[in-house]
């Protein structure tokens, strides 16, 4: 087994990756408007009401017709699964985790077509939806590997005349829900979490971005995972969502999304339903406001791309995304005019053009958030980039550099979750941490300084799951720096690091007296 190595990113400066792109683009092209069923224990399963995915930069382009689950179609799903549970968990692992090796070959010889439907189906650039599959690669194989480490459990004691094992077993059946945001990589690496440590799955996908996950599951299959494992079945979160995370036989939940959604998850499966015999147990990974803090000793240009990159790259739609910046006074004027510079050169149009830096918003509802949020920026700061908005054809936000905002600033306090940032000054670094630390969420910050002191303080008080120093807050590898964030940002179970796949398991002591 060759070690654990994260995928390299593709450089599209070269001519062949440019035109191996081009000709994926044109391959999805020619799937675009077709039909894919529910996927229920391998059957195909065709329903009237139907989710249509749209491409976000072209509101007439139909990606595809997804079938829709209802309460019916989810209750058969759920059978299937708690079936298919009793002989899934006595496949060795070895065996699971070689499912998910093949799925990574897989994905890697069809990796610009799988880009290349994100850039048409979540509205990526070319960068972003590169890096997305890459990291669902990596997902398969750094789980496959830890899967391997685990299956013999951990060591613990035994006295004289004793023998002790601490193994892990799968937990049962288990609910992936999955966001729009990463659809390729956090909907895979999820699912195939779960999958690996000998749980089955019921995978509800975002409603955006149905069919880059009915592929995903295409290349389960192929890659020989039997059917009834993962269970593919897109649906409304409030019907099938509420229905599975209440249903009794649900073991987990494994939601990744938006706060409230994530708190309601919570609560709901927090109560003992009939026929229930266990705590549910709920993985979330819930939203974030991010912020970039800039020292007076710091690297200016260097802060400067920071945020300007964490902020609108995938037009601000991350998790992790920059969308506050808190700059010291002594260097703010400076710092917020290089961001304004650097922002208005940012070109913004469909994602399929290489040359714009980035695209649309995901959806009308999220349009309409974004421009509301810049109008209530115009009331509480000044708009020095962007404030326009485009929805004649597909819904394009211009990157908007809000400042001047005060600490309690709504711009600075909820999560926008588009091509937004709002920038605060404060009187010195300590201030500047403490306004760092003030909203309920804490999923990645980044602080830009030279100055070594401060970078400890940093490390010591800045409440954030991920936090980096002298680079941007986004762009977390699998393996290196594993991801998950505190307070409203969610469980911290930390994605692609070592302690994700005992979330997915429980734990079980044999003692045997010799
Ligand atoms: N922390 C992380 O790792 C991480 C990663 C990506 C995205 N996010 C967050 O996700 C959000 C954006 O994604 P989104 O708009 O898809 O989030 P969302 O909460 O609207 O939806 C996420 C998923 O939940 C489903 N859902 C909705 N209502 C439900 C219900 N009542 N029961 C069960 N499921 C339900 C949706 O259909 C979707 O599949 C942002 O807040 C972002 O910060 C967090
Ligand atoms: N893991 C991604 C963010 C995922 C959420 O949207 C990053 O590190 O940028």
């Amino acid at each position: 087994m060759i070690p654990y190595k994260h995928e390299p990113f593709t450089d599209f400066s070269k001519e062949e990756n440019n035109t191996a792109y081009l000709e994926a683009l044109k391959k999805v092209e020619g799937y675009l408007g077709e039909e894919y069923p529910l996927i229920i224990g391998g059957e195909r399963i065709t329903t009237n009401d139907q989710i249509i995915s749209y491409n976000p930069a072209n509101k007439e382009e139909v990606i595809g017709s997804v079938s829709k689950a209802n309460k019916e179609l989810a209750e058969k799903a759920m059978q299937v699964a708690d079936e298919t549970f009793h002989t899934w968990k006595k496949v060795k692992p070895e065996i699971r985790a070689d499912v998910l090796f093949k799925a990574a070959a897989i994905i890697r010889r069809r990796k610009h077509e799988i880009s290349a439907l994100l850039t048409k189906e979540a509205g990526k650039p070319w960068n972003e939806a590169d890096a997305d599959t890459a990291e669902a690669i990596d997902f398969l194989e750094y789980y496959g590997r830890q899967m391997l480490r685990l299956k013999d459990g951990q060591p613990v004691e035994s006295r004289p005349g004793e023998f002790n094992r601490y193994d892990y077993i799968p937990l049962g059946v288990g609910v992936v829900i999955s966001p729009w945001n990463f659809p390729f990589a956090i909907m895979a690496g999820t699912t195939v979490a779960a999958v690996v440590t000998g749980n089955t799955v019921l995978l509800k996908p975002a409603s955006t971005t149905p069919v880059v996950a009915y592929k995903f599951v295409e290349i389960l299959e192929e890659a020989g995972l039997p059917a009834g494992v993962v269970n593919y079945i897109p649906g409304s979160g409030a019907e099938v969502g509420d229905y599975l995370v209440d249903h009794p036989k649900t073991r987990f939940i494994s939601f990744t999304g938006s706060r409230d959604v994530g708190l309601r998850i919570n609560e709901r499966a927090s109560k003992l339903n009939e026929g229930q015999i266990w705590l549910k147990r709920v993985i979330a990974e819930m939203g974030g406001k991010d912020t970039i803090v800039v020292d007076k000793e710091a690297d200016l240009e260097l802060a400067a791309q920071s945020i300007v990159k964490s902020a609108f790259g995938f037009s601000g739609q991350k998790c992790s995304a920059c969308s506050r910046a808190v700059i010291v006074e002594d260097v703010y004027d400076e710092v917020v005019a290089r961001v304004e510079e650097l922002t208005k050169g940012l070109s913004v149009g469909d994602p399929t053009d290489l040359s714009n830096f980035t695209g649309p918003v995901i959806d009308a509802a999220a349009f309409k958030k974004i421009t509301s949020y810049i109008e209530i920026g115009k009331e509480e700061g000044r708009i020095v980039a962007g404030g326009t908005a485009d929805d004649s054809k597909g819904f394009f936000v211009n990157p908007t550099v809000i400042v001047d905002v005060t600490p309690e600033a709504r711009v600075m306090k909820e999560e926008i979750f588009g091509p937004v940032v709002a920038i605060a000054k404060a009187k010195d670094f300590d201030e500047a941490l403490a306004i760092a630390n003030n909203t309920e969420y804490g999923l990645t910050g980044a602080v830009i300084t030279k100055n070594r002191m401060n970078q400890e303080k940093a490390r010591e008080d800045f409440h954030v799951g991920n936090l980096y120093f002298n680079r941007g807050c986004t762009g977390a590898i699998v393996g290196y720096q594993p991801f998950g964030g505190f307070n409203m940002s969610g469980t911290d179970s930390k994605a692609g690091g070592p302690d994700y796949l005992q979330l997915h398991m429980q734990a079980k002591t044999t003692s045997e007296t010799l």
